[in-house]
């Protein structure tokens, strides 16, 4: 075993928000996770949906610091009650009574990760002390069909993953693998997908994934880019929510200004796991399901004119925030040598300076935007008037 890196006393530590319906197997992963011998101090955050904390029992042999929020919708309460437990794990850590590196928070298989992803991006003490790496989710072979029919907070956790774990494989069949793959895929083609057996995945592929770091090299599949033109990323039709009415998006900081409050002092480059395709280079053949959680690309050769850009966006976040599940792009913008990095959740957006284009390199803008029932067309129209005159 190596050593693994440890964050210095004041370097940000490391976030990973572990997701997935009830049953997906979240303890299970967790469980293995922390049972190696992995050499990092990991304190674990849980959040029960119900009475009995019955995963405590199950963790309850590991040595990492374990602790409990409040029972409750996580959507709700959770922000005040995780932002305070960040700050007391912080606090403790500062005076030496705790010690730890990474952070894993497991939430409620009933949560919308989006109001815990946007506690690091919202309170400056909390972004000072933590970087938040990846939103994991894991989805079950034999389940997620029938849940992604019928439960939205499990199309938005997808929509939200940087990585997916489809756990359970061993209990479906290959074809019905391939094509729930092939189904998250046309959701957010932008998370690699890695099927996971009784949680066993290497420690690599759960800490350390840099999903939310602004600098982060960005690399978007060839094959995702070519979703732009193909017919399953238009149209609403069977989307069934209006704009405001979904059940689990308790998204209570409409009016806030979006932020700029990421770190700007992120150095990872080279070691960013998008746009690598475990073993699912789907085809785009399996258009069975009109899922509501939907992705398109904006793509341009135009220099983007920032100001423009920050007016638009910003409207747009104010007004499609709550539907906004991700967004992440490497923009052109004119004036500037170096690529602009964006990314947000929800309407929490921050934008970074990344690496100088490279001689020869083609200028393209491109931007990711993952949401629910989103207007496409709109807002490339938009985007398109953000060009540089
Ligand atoms: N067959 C099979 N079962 C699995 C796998 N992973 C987990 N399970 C089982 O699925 C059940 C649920 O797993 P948990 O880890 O408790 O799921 P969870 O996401 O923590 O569940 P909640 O706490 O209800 O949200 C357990 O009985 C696990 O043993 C797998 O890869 N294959």
């Amino acid at each position: 075993m190596t050593t693994p890196a440890t964050p210095g006393q004041n370097s940000p530590v490391p976030v990973t928000i572990l997701t997935g319906f009830l049953g997906s197997g979240k303890t299970t992963l967790l469980k293995r996770v922390l049972g190696e011998s992995h050499g990092h101090k990991i304190a674990v955050i849980e959040n029960e949906f119900g009475e009995e904390n019955i995963d405590n029992e199950i963790l309850v042999d590991t040595q990492e610091h374990i602790l409990q929020l409040s029972n409750g919708c996580v959507c709700c309460s959770i922000r005040e009650d995780l932002r305070a437990t960040l700050s007391d794990l912080g606090e403790r850590r500062r005076k030496g009574l705790l010690d730890f590196s990474r952070v894993i928070i497991e939430t409620t298989g009933l949560a919308d990760p989006g109001p815990v992803a946007q506690t690091f991006f919202m309170d400056d003490e909390i972004a000072g002390q933590y970087v938040l790496d990846a939103i994991l989710t894991l989805v079950d072979a034999r389940h997620a069909p029938q849940q992604l029919d019928e439960r939205q907070e499990v199309r938005r956790q997808i929509g939200f993953a940087d990585q997916i774990f489809i756990t359970k494989a061993d209990l479906v069949e290959p074809a019905a693998l391939h094509a729930l793959g092939a189904r998250i895929y046309q959701m957010n083609p932008r998370a690699p997908q890695r099927a996971v057996h009784f949680g066993e995945v290497p420690l690599a592929e759960v800490l350390d994934l840099h999903g939310f770091h602004l600098d982060a090299k960005l690399e978007f599949d060839p094959e995702f880019l070519g979703v732009k033109d193909a017919p399953q990323a238009e149209g609403h039709e069977d989307c069934d929510h209006a704009h405001g009415q979904c059940k689990h998006d308790h998204d209570h900081d409409h009016g806030h200004d979006h932020d700029h409050a990421c770190h700007e002092d992120h150095v990872h480059t080279e070691a960013c796991h998008h746009g690598h395709d475990h073993g699912h280079g789907h085809a785009h053949h399996h258009h069975h399901h009109d899922d509501d959680v939907k992705s398109f690309v904006f793509r341009s050769d135009k220099p983007l004119d920032a100001a423009k850009l920050e007016d638009f966006l910003g409207g747009v976040v104010q007004v499609f925030g709550p539907n906004l599940l991700r967004y992440k792009g490497v923009l052109h913008m004119k004036g500037t040598s170096r690529k602009v990095i964006f990314q947000g959740v929800h309407q929490m957006m921050g934008s970074d300076l990344g690496a100088p284009w490279k001689a020869g390199e083609a200028k393209t803008s491109r931007m990711v935007f993952i949401g629910v029932d989103l207007p496409r067309e709109i807002l490339l129209k938009g985007l398109e008037n953000c060009v540089a005159r």
